[in-house]
C-alpha cells in the first residue's frame, strides 16, 4: 500500500523510531548519489534500513529493484530482520529485496549467468595447497609463512593484481610471483576457486561481457551499501558497473575503517562526494552511548592524525565513567569479570546484552572458562578457533588424559615424541598392533617386543605420568613443561620453523592460568569435557554473553562491554606494528580500539592485567591517551 511521507514517519514514530531531521533527509533523499558520513552510533545503519522501507513504501520501488550490501552475513540477517519489523513491512517483502554481502551478491550473479562455479576451497584447504607449494619451493611452509602468503595473495586479488601483472625485480617478489602463478594453475587444474576468486570472476564477467553488464546495471534502481569505509578496489569497481543506472546510497565512517590490511580503501568514502557530485549528509548525534563513553571514545580517536574531523554529540544520557580494572594476571581478570557479569545477571540484566571483546582470538578464553564454571550462558563467534584445538593445548591435555588412563593410545601417540624420545613411529605401530597383550603403557614399557632404548624411554614416561596423577593440574603442567621437557620441544619447534616464540608459547601460558582453579587433573579434564559440549551448543547462536574480537564487533552494540587484555603488545598488536607502515599501522590499531569502545551503550569496563601470558606487561599506550576520561578500580591480587 502506498504511504505518504507523513504517514511513513508517523508510523515509524508510533513504534518508537523518531528520526532527526538529518536522518529524515537521508531516508528520503532523491535525485543522485548520496553519502552519509558519520561517527559511531549515529544511526547510519538505521537510516539505511528506514530508507529501504521508505523506497518500497513511499517511492514504490519494487523490492527486487533494491540491493542492500552489508559487511557480514550476520549483518545481512540483522538488516533483513530489522527491515521486516518496520511498520508496513513484512518478512516476504523484506526478503524480496536483495540483501547480502558483496561476496554473496557477486556469487549470485555468477551462478545466474554461468549456472555453476568451481567448488570453493575452504580456508584450511587453501592453506594446505599453499603450504605444499611453499615446501616444493624449498621453503619451510610454517603456519606463519603460509598465513602470510595467503594474506598477500588475497590482498593482490582484492586490488585486482594477478601474477602476470606483477613486475618483480627483488628476489622475494620473484618468488612470490612464481608461487602465486603455481597456485592459480593448481586451482585451474583442480577446478577449484578460493573465496576471493568470486570477486575477481564477477569483475571479469561484468567487465568483459557488455550484455551481462547492461542486464545487471538495469536490474537495480537503488543500491545501498553499509560500512562503505571498508570497501576494496574490486568491490568498488563492480559496484560502479552495477550502479550506472541505479542510485547509490553509501554510509560509512573513516574512523571505523579496520580492514585496510585486506585492501580496504577508505579514500573511496572520502572522495565519493566530489567524484560523483553526490549529496553528503553528516549525522551528528550519537544515540548509542552514555556521555562518558562518548568522551572516552573521542579522547582516543582524536590521537589519529589521518582522519576527517567530525563533530558529534550524545543525547545527554548520563552514565558512569568507563572503568579500568588492573588485575594481577589474566586468571584474576577472568574471575573478576565473571563475578561482575554474575552480579549483573542477578540484577536482572540479560546475558546477551553483555559482550566481552578483545584484540586477538584467544583472549576471551579465560573468561569463557569462568562463565562455564558458573553455568552462565555464552556465545562464541570464532568457534573455528577454539582454544582446545590449538595443537599445544591438545598435546598437554593428552598428557593429562594419558596420566589418568595409561591405555589411552590416541593420547599416547600424540605426545610420544613431544619432546623427542626418538621412538620410531613404524616400530610403535608394530608394538601397538596387539593391544590385548599391551593393555596399557606400563605393560608396553616392559614388553620384550620393544627394543631396550625406547623401552627405557617409555618406562621413564610411565613413571613421570604416575607422578602427575597426584599433582594439582598447575603442578602437573609445570612438570610436563619443565621436567618432562615439553618446553624444550616448543623451543626446538620455534628454532626449526622460525615461528614467533610468543605465538607458539601463548596458548600454553594461557593454559597455566586456566588450570589454576582445579584441584586435580581429573577435575580439570571433566571441566574440559563440559566446556566442549557447552561450546558446541553455543556455537553460532547469539544467546548468552557474547564473545568476539574487535573486528567482529563492528556494527554491533551492547548494553555492557568488557574490553579484556588491554595491554601493551596486544592493543596495539605487536605483529601489526612490525608491518611496514609504522604510523598507518598504529592508527589502524587505534581505530580498532575505537570500534571496541564505541560498542558500549551504558557500561564500559576495560581490563589491563599486570601480568599477561606469564610475563609482566605494561598497560596499553592507548589507555594513557584516555586516562583523563576513565576511573580506576584496583582489585586484589
Ligand atoms: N533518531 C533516533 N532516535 C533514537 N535512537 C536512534 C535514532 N537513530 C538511531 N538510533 C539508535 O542508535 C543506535 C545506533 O544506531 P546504528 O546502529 O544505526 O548506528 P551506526 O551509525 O550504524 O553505528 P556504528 O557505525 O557504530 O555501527 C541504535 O540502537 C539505534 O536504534
Amino acid at each position: 500500500m502506498m504511504r505518504t511521507y507523513e504517514a511513513f514517519f508517523n508510523q515509524l514514530k508510533s513504534v518508537g523510531i523518531q528520526l532527526n531531521e538529518l536522518q529524515k533527509q537521508a531516508v528520503t533523499h532523491q535525485g543522485g548519489p548520496l553519502v552519509v558520513f558519520a561517527g559511531p552510533g549515529s544511526g547510519k545503519t538505521t537510516v539505511l534500513t528506514c530508507r529501504a522501507s521508505y523506497l518500497m513504501q513511499v517511492v514504490q520501488i519494487e523490492p527486487r529493484h533494491l540491493l542492500i550490501v552489508t559487511f557480514t552475513k550476520a549483518a545481512a540477517r540483522e538488516m533483513s530482520d530489522r527491515l521486516a519489523s518496520l511498520p508496513g513491512m513484512d518478512a516476504i517483502r523484506a526478503q524480496s529485496a536483495r540483501i547480502g554481502t558483496f561476496h554473496s551478491v557477486f556469487l549470485r550473479i555468477l551462478l545466474q549467468v554461468m549456472g555453476s562455479v568451481p567448488k570453493l576451497l575452504e580456508d584450511r584447504e587453501q592453506r594446505q595447497v599453499l603450504r605444499q607449494l611453499l615446501l616444493a619451493a624449498g621453503k619451510e611452509g610454517s603456519p606463519e609463512e603460509t598465513a602470510e602468503l595467503t594474506a598477500k595473495i588475497g590482498l593482490c586479488k582484492n586490488k585486482l593484481i594477478m601474477p602476470q601483472q606483477i613486475r618483480a625485480k627483488k628476489q622475494e617478489n620473484i618468488e612470490f610471483k612464481k608461487i602465486f602463478e603455481q597456485y592459480e594453475e593448481w586451482k585451474q587444474e583442480h577446478h577449484r576457486w578460493d573465496y576471493d576468486d568470486i570477486q575477481v570472476a564477477c569483475y571479469r564477467l561484468l567487465a568483459e561481457r557488455p550484455d551481462v553488464r547492461n542486464e545487471y546495471a538495469g536490474r537495480y534502481r537503488h543500491i545501498l551499501v553499509d560500512e562503505f569505509q571498508d570497501t576494496n578496489l574490486v568491490q568498488y569497481a563492480i559496484l560502479k558497473m552495477l550502479s550506472t543506472k541505479a542510485e547509490l546510497t553509501l554510509v560509512g565512517d573513516d574512523d571505523q575503517s579496520i580492514y585496510r590490511f585486506r585492501g580496504a580503501e577508505v579514500d573511496y568514502l572520502l572522495s565519493f562526494e566530489q567524484q560523483h557530485r553526490a549529496t553528503k549528509i553528516v549525522l551528528a548525534t550519537n544515540y548509542r552511548s552514555a556521555e562518558p563513553i562518548i568522551a572516552t571514545a573521542k579522547a582516543s580517536i582524536n590521537h589519529n592524525q589521518k582522519r576527517e574531523p567530525k563533530h558529534y554529540t550524545g543525547i545527554n544520557r548520563s552514565g558512569e565513567r568507563p572503568l579500568l580494572i588492573t588485575p594481577s594476571d589474566e586468571h584474576r581478570e577472568a574471575v573478576e569479570i565473571a563475578k561482575r557479569i554474575d552480579r549483573m545477571l542477578q540484577n536482572g540484566d540479560s546475558s546477551r546484552n553483555i559482550a566481552v571483546l578483545y584484540r586477538t582470538n584467544l583472549q576471551g578464553q579465560a573468561v569463557v572458562e569462568q562463565l562455564a564454571l558458573r553455568s552462565i550462558p555464552f556465545s562464541l563467534q570464532e568457534s573455528e578457533d577454539q582454544f582446545y584445538r590449538r595443537w599445544q593445548v591438545h598435546d598437554l591435555v593428552c598428557y593429562f588424559k594419558l596420566a589418568c588412563n595409561l591405555s589411552d593410545w590416541d593420547s599416547f601417540k600424540q605426545i610420544v615424541n613431544r619432546p623427542n624420545r626418538f621412538i620410531n613411529e613404524t616400530g610403535l605401530q608394530t608394538w601397538l598392533v596387539s593391544p590385548t597383550q599391551n593393555t596399557d603403557l606400563a605393560q608396553l614399557s616392559k614388553s620384550p617386543l620393544v627394543p631396550r632404548q625406547p623401552r627405557h624411554k617409555l618406562q621413564e614416561l610411565t613413571w613421570d605420568l604416575k607422578k602427575i596423577t597426584g599433582m594439582s593440574p598447575q603442578e602437573a603442567l609445570r612438570f610436563v613443561r619443565k621436567k618432562i621437557g615439553y618446553d624444550r620441544y616448543l623451543e626446538s619447534f620455534v628454532a626449526q620453523t622460525g615461528q614467533n616464540r610468543q605465538t607458539v608459547f601463548e596458548p600454553v601460558e594461557l593454559l597455566e592460568q586456566i588450570v589454576r582453579p582445579f584441584g586435580s587433573v581429573a577435575d580439570f579434564l571433566a571441566h574440559v569435557e563440559k566446556l566442549r559440549s557447552a561450546i558446541d551448543q553455543a556455537g553460532g547462536t547469539d544467546n548468552g554473553v557474547q564473545f568476539m574480537t574487535f573486528h567482529r564487533a563492528k556494527g554491533l552494540e551492547f548494553k555492557t562491554v568488557f574490553l579484556v587484555g588491554v595491554v601493551n603488545g596486544i592493543v596495539p598488536h605487536n605483529k601489526s606494528l612490525s608491518a611496514k607502515h609504522g604510523m598507518e599501522a598504529l592508527e589502524e590499531e587505534r581505530r580498532l580500539f575505537y570500534v571496541g569502545l564505541t560498542r558500549a551503550k551504558d557500561r564500559l569496563i576495560l581490563s589491563a592485567p599486570k601480568q599477561y601470558r606469564g610475563e609482566k606487561v605494561k598497560q596499553s599506550p592507548f589507555l594513557k591517551e584516555i586516562a583523563d576520561t576513565i576511573r580506576l578500580a584496583e582489585v586484589g591480587p
